[in-house]
């Protein structure tokens, strides 16, 4: 049985994304959240806020409908827009979408001036595919002009059809680091879910889960994985869908199906609704503002454990929201630094 390492503090502070002198919002990082269903406007907003505090450059959100003015109000700096384009893509026959290119996920990692740009929003606003050109190379497994992430699934209702097929045509056109999170995670269990891991494996695509206790059992079951050991579960789940996985809960393992990581500066004032989105937009900013998936993981959840630390000194760990854990995330930094 594989053991387990911890960081050292020095280690993790090594992690801290420091701006140069010549930064600017693009080469911080963009991170693409979709996210926030009808019913869980929040998550959106709490992963998007815990996204610009934890450094990425620009901070984008496509949510449904009903949760713009939501995500809007929760901060005036994040770019927020309906996610009605990519849903009427998404839930287009899989035969039907056209070639990888045209997927608006694609697009948004592709140069401004690439052929899909055209071809994917005269797709969706059709309805109807428009075959886009074969996939160019540039929108390939090569890096973007700067670098960026997207999370998918902070926010989402398993239960509904379309939470799939927005991680599926994610999961399938974006040409950077993904983070599956929350009712998002449900799809990487079907054949499709599956089979698009294992293409982005092979093209050297990051992607990282963030399960809590039930969305790993969820995610092992269908395997027949043992779900009593969280460090070997993180380490099997790595493994069997070829991700990086960060398996959540009093103390957190993260795998990337080699080593396993042991994440124990947690606090039960982390036990509250809504702190779980909070980690994952600050994993995902990381990703995006360049981290590989291992040390994104560790740097958010060392933060995040120290951000509630903090929070519950001065409110209690009664008292301390997921707003409170985001909102002590500057503390979290300066306490490494
Ligand atoms: N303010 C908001 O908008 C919030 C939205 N959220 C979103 O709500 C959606 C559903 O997430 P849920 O986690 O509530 O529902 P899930 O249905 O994914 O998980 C809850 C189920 O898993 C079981 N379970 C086992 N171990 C667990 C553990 N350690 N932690 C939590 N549940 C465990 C529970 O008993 C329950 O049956 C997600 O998309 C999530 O992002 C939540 O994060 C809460 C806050
Ligand atoms: N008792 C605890 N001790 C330490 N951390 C905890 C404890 N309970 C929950 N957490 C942390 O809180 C977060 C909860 O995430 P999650 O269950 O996904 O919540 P939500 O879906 O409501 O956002 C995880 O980071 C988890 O590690």
């Amino acid at each position: 049985m594989q053991r387990a390492k911890k960081y050292t503090l020095e280690q993790v502070a090594a992690l801290l994304p420091w701006p140069d002198d010549l930064a600017n919002k693009y080469s911080r990082g963009k991170l693409t959240l979709i996210a926030g269903c009808a019913d869980y406007p929040g998550a959106a907003c709490l992963a998007a806020v815990a996204s610009q505090r934890m450094g990425a450059g620009y901070t984008e959100v496509a949510c449904s409908p009903e949760s713009v003015a939501a995500v809007r109000a929760a901060s005036p700096s994040l770019v927020v827009r309906a996610w009605d384009e990519l849903a009427a893509y998404a839930q287009l026959d899989p035969d039907e979408r056209g070639s990888i290119a045209g997927s608006p996920a694609a697009v948004q990692a592709a140069p401004a001036s690439s052929d899909g740009r055209a071809g994917v929003y005269r797709a969706c606003r059709s309805g109807r595919p428009v075959h886009a050109a074969p996939r160019p190379k540039a929108l390939g497994p090569v890096a973007p002009r700067h670098p960026l992430a997207f999370l998918v699934g902070s926010g989402f209702d398993a239960a509904d059809p379309l939470s799939a097929q927005l991680t599926c045509t994610v999961l399938e056109g974006a040409a950077a680091a993904v983070l599956v999170d929350g009712g998002g995670l449900d799809a990487l269990t079907s054949p499709e879910g599956r089979l698009l891991l294992r293409r982005r494996f092979i093209d050297g695509l990051p992607t990282v889960i963030t399960p809590h206790a039930g969305e790993a059992a969820r995610l092992a079951a269908p395997l027949a994985l043992p779900t009593d050991d969280p460090a070997q579960l993180a380490l099997l789940l790595s493994q069997a869908y070829g991700v990086t996985a960060m398996v959540k809960g009093p103390v957190t393992y993260i795998s990337d199906g080699e080593t396993i990581v042991r994440m124990s500066d947690g606090t039960s004032a982390l036990a509250k609704a809504g702190t779980g989105d909070v980690l994952a937009g600050m994993a995902a900013a990381l990703l995006a503002q360049g981290l590989t998936p291992v040390d994104a993981c560790v740097l958010a959840s060392a933060l995040h454990a120290r951000a509630a630390r903090a929070a519950a000194k001065r409110l209690t760990s009664i008292c301390v929201t997921a707003e409170d854990v985001v909102a002590a995330i500057p503390e979290a930094i300066a306490s490494l630094s």
